[in-house]
């Protein structure tokens, strides 16, 4: 499969093309790849009528069921992107609760004090919804008066409102080999207990042929490293990692980069610290509402809200993945990012 879409992109000075990346993926890790969703995330697969059933676009681009019905209905209704809008993208496991608290915590900062703040009684993802699962329920009004949202979707499938309107798209992105062991971690724990549990070298080789929810990783990244090449102004590609090594830093980045950067008086008052002392992993994964509510996300699907935080750590990944394992990945990513040195 090969997709290509070009749009007309307006700016504040003139109008641009806007070209994105192209997708592409074998007929035959298609096949392959529709057998091993199916593997991961089986009990999610099942409609209320006990029905199962997966479409071609699920095996083409890797989403589930759920949202992917609310793609298609973003692709083909949502036409209400404002320039003030900020949109979080993330391939599943790169930090997307962690910024969505980050940015709606810099977002609302005049709304709230920090010891009765929404994000201390309200799970991150119900503060900021996925935006292709708001779209499901919502879809006869797809405006939402919020203006961050997060999606894990491709570049490739935003809807065009979204590319013309200006507003901020910020990527985060993870090292693959801590977001495939944090997506083996979350499969296990949210798949059927009926099931057998997921064998690491099994979901590993199902990673490395592209098999993620949100398409192939290596193709998500790029898509949206291009655009943030092309549009700095539009599109911030951010690292879990810095995050980790240096927030005060990247934090402040971030907040600029939204356009609600911190004054010297909120500096003068700690407000920037205060803001990462709130989103760190050891507050939001001690908080009640973290480690014993429920979420919903689509129709069939609830989660225990602690299936959001494990570890939050980098290089876990020297506890579970073999030599051979580091050296196949870390190929991948060398030929995969090769264009974009
Ligand atoms: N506040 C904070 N700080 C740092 N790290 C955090 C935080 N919250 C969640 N996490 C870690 O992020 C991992 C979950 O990834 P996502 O939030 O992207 O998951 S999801 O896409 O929303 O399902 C998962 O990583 P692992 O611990 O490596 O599994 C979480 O523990």
């Amino acid at each position: 499969m090969s997709r290509e879409r070009s749009l007309s992109i307006a700016d504040n000075s003139q109008s641009r093309t806007l070209v994105s990346t192209t997708m592409t993926s074998k007929k035959k890790s298609d096949k392959t790849s529709t057998k091993s969703l199916w593997d991961w995330f089986l009990p999610f697969q099942k409609r209320k009528d006990g029905q199962v059933k997966i479409s071609i676009s699920t095996k083409v681009f890797g989403f589930l069921i759920n949202p992917l019905e609310g793609v298609i209905t973003l692709q083909q209704c949502f036409k209400e992107a404002q320039p003030t809008d900020v949109f979080l993208v993330t391939c599943p496991k790169s930090g997307t609760t962690w910024f969505k608290t980050l940015l709606f915590a810099i977002m609302n900062r005049d709304l709230y004090d920090y010891d009765d703040h929404p994000l201390l009684t309200t799970n991150p993802h119900a503060c900021v919804p996925f935006f292709e699962t708001y779209a499901i329920e919502n879809a006869t009004n797809l405006r939402p008066d919020l203006s961050l949202l997060a999606t894990h979707m491709p570049y490739t499938c935003l809807p065009d409102s979204i590319l013309v309107s200006g507003c901020r798209i910020v990527y985060v992105y993870r090292d693959p080999k801590d977001l495939f062991v944090s997506l083996w971690h979350f499969a296990n724990k949210i798949r059927s207990k009926e099931l057998p549990t997921l064998i690491l070298g099994e979901a590993f080789e199902q990673f490395c042929r592209g098999v993620s929810i949100g398409g192939p990783f290596w193709d998500h990244v790029v898509g949206y490293w291009k655009a943030s090449i092309e549009w700095p102004d539009r599109v911030l590609f951010t690292k879990y990692e810095d995050m980790k090594n240096d927030p005060q830093l990247h934090v402040k980045k971030l907040a600029q980069f939204i356009g609600y950067p911190f004054s010297i008086k909120e500096e003068n008052e700690g407000i920037r610290q205060k803001i990462l002392d709130l989103c760190s992993f050891e507050s939001l994964s001690n908080l009640e509402v973290n480690k014993n509510g429920l979420i919903r996300l689509g129709q069939d699907m609830v989660l225990e809200n602690k299936s959001f935080f494990r570890q939050g750590k980098i290089q876990d990944w020297k506890n579970y993945l073999t030599t051979e394992m580091v050296e196949r990945i870390d190929e991948i990513t060398k030929h995969k990012f090769k264009e974009l040195a």
